[in-house]
This record gives structure tokens, C-alpha cells and sequence, in this order.
């Protein structure tokens, strides 16, 4: 199970408890890139830039995705790059689920966090950056989950469609 979606829509929250509920290891991949790199996020993008997250990002999720049936929670840019997002659509080992909320309830739980470099363009530049990734999310899933819900809720119907649809 692989689990998308812009900031604040619970990936790392409800992937965790889902995680718990199918009795399988749970990876996010904002927290393993920081263990390999031995840098927080808003410092590899101070020093290298958010092009060079994104290098980074996108080699991570190509050497884990293939390799663990952990659940994976991926950053909210994982779908930047088409290479990754064919990754995700065409891999055999994850069902890929897109977390989706309306983007002022995703802004309302994470305007506050310093840890996520992205927001400091402001409100309107995230706004419009919420609206350019949604396509690029639902062409690269193969569920798409309403995460408007409880975390508990959004989890427990990520682990019916996990056991009736999954891989
Ligand atoms: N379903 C939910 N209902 C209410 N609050 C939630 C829900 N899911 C997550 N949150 C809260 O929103 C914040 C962000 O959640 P989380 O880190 O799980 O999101 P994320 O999708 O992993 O974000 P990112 O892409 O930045 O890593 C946290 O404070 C979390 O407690
Ligand atoms: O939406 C984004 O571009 C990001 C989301 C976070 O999960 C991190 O991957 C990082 O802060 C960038």
C-alpha cells in the first residue's frame, strides 16, 4: 500500500494506523529520506535546493518501492516528476491510494508547521499549487480515498479496499 496526496491529508497519520491494522511495517518517506541524507528537510532545501529534494525523492521512492510491502507514506511532491509517477502507477508490488480533501481543510492542519518548506510561498502560491498537483495525483493512483474524514475513518476504509482490492 502506497499512500498520496498533498500536505496535511494524513498521509503519514492514517498510513501508520493502517499500517497497525494489517500488521505490516510502516515507512514514510519524508522520515527515511531524512535518516539516509542525515539532514532535516528544510535544510536539504536551503543547501540543495527543491530540485535537488526532488532528485532525491524520486530515487528513494525507486529504491524502496520495489524492495518492502511496508506501507509507504510518500511527501506531498512525489508526483512531480511523470518518472515517479509511472512508478507508482505501474508498479506490481503497491496498490497506490490518493488521500483527497478539499485544500482548506488541508491548509487548516498544516499552516502552522515549520517543517514543511513549501508553505512559505504563502497561501495563494499553495492554494495554486494544490490545484496543479490534483490531476497529476489521480492519474498516478488506483484509489482515490476521501481523507475530508476522521484519520480512524480514512483508515478503516483504506484497509477494506486493501483487503478486497489490493495487491
Ligand atoms: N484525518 C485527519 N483529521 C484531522 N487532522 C488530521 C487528519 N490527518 C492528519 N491530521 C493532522 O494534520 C497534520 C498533518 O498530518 P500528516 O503529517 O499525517 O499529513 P501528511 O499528508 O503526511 O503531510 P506531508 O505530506 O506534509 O508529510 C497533523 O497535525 C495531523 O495530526
Ligand atoms: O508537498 C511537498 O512538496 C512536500 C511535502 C512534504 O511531505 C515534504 O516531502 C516536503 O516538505 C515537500
Amino acid at each position: 500500500m502506497i499512500l498520496t496526496g498533498f500536505m496535511g491529508s494524513g498521509k503519514t497519520t492514517v498510513g501508520r494506523r493502517v499500517a497497525e491494522l494489517l500488521g505490516r511495517e510502516f515507512i514514510d518517506l519524508d522520515h527515511y529520506i531524512v535518516e539516509s541524507e542525515g539532514r532535516t528537510i528544510p535544510s536539504i532545501f536551503e543547501s540543495d535546493g527543491e530540485s535537488g529534494f526532488r532528485a532525491i525523492e524520486k530515487a528513494s521512492l525507486k529504491k524502496i518501492i520495489n524492495s518492502t510491502d511496508a506501507v509507504i507514506s510518500t511527501g506531498g511532491g512525489i508526483i512531480t516528476y511523470e518518472e515517479s509517477r509511472n512508478l507508482l502507477k505501474d508498479n506490481e508490488h503497491h496498490t497506490v491510494y490518493y488521500l483527497s480533501a478539499p485544500f482548506e481543510l488541508l491548509y487548516e492542519r498544516i499552516k502552522d508547521d515549520e517543517n514543511r518548506p513549501m508553505l512559505k510561498q504563502g497561501y495563494e502560491a499553495v492554494s495554486a499549487l494544490y490545484e496543479s498537483r490534483a490531476p497529476f495525483y489521480e492519474e498516478s493512483c488506483h484509489y482515490t480515498v476521501d481523507a475530508a474524514l476522521s484519520a480512524e475513518e480514512t483508515a478503516g476504509i483504506l484497509l477494506a479496499l486493501e483487503n478486497t482490492g489490493g495487491k
